[in-house]
């Protein structure tokens, strides 16, 4: 399994991590979702690298130009609500790709106990497809796993990229324990030691939904 830390290179995406984690900035709601689109877009170009490519003959007004262009078929998948802006980013990019949402929300039992519940999918077949599902906070990873155990119910992808912005240690480890080990990449812009007892990412920035969307009641 390969796991990409963003921050172990300075880049310019540590700006927007840094805006989206920052209690001064981040309640701009327009900023943190276009600060999640663009660690988007800026993983989604590195991603692009490891895709498979082949060369085609693209014929210009003058000539031809043999250009080497991706050959992936890619799925993008998120899990709603605040993998939304961060599905954007990815899709601004792989115009082409085919999409898939599912819903996944934490449902208390009481102030500390939940279930995560799925409710909702949409999705494409994705029998040798490369799948990447996008959602900015892993923080257990329950969310993630049980999203990607409905992904299965469409096929089974030749590929999986896992991406997101802030994981916490633990998830990184329980993602890399139950994904395929030898199709499977982790994307991440950081990686945070800590959950809370309410199984928040510490010091991760927060709930992203509500930062994006607004708070639920
Ligand atoms: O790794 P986990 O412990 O499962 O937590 C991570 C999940 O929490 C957030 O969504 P949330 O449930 O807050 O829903 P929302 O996007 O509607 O706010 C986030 O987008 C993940 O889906
Ligand atoms: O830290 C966390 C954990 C789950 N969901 C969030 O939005 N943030
Ligand atoms: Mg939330």
């Amino acid at each position: 399994m390969k796991i990409i830390d963003f921050s172990e290179t300075n880049s310019i995406l540590n700006q927007y991590v840094s805006e989206i984690r920052n209690i001064e900035v981040q309640n701009d709601r327009l900023r943190f979702r276009r600060n999640i689109e663009r660690i988007g877009e800026i993983m989604a170009y590195e991603m692009s690298k490891t895709f498979a490519y082949s060369v085609k003959e693209i014929q210009t007004p003058l000539g031809i130009s043999p250009v080497s262009t991706p050959d992936s078929q890619l799925v993008i998948s998120t899990i709603l609500r605040a993998g939304l802006p961060f599905h954007q980013g990815f899709l601004s990019y792989f115009d082409n790709a085919e999409n898939a949402f599912v819903s996944a929300y934490r449902k208390y039992k009481d102030t500390l106990k939940f279930d995560i519940h799925i409710e909702y999918i949409a999705s494409p077949r994705i029998d040798g497809k490369t799948l990447i599902i996008t959602d900015p906070m892993l923080a257990t990873g329950s969310s993630m796993e049980l999203s990607y155990q409905a992904m299965l119910t469409k096929g089974h992808p030749a590929e999986i990229h896992v991406a997101s912005i802030i994981a916490s240690r633990q998830a990184v480890e329980y993602i890399a324990s139950i994904f395929p080990e030898d199709k499977t990449t982790i994307w991440c812009a950081a990686i945070d030691p800590e959950i809370n007892e309410h199984s928040y990412i510490v010091p991760g920035l927060g709930d992203a939904g509500d930062l994006a969307y607004g708070e639920k009641e």
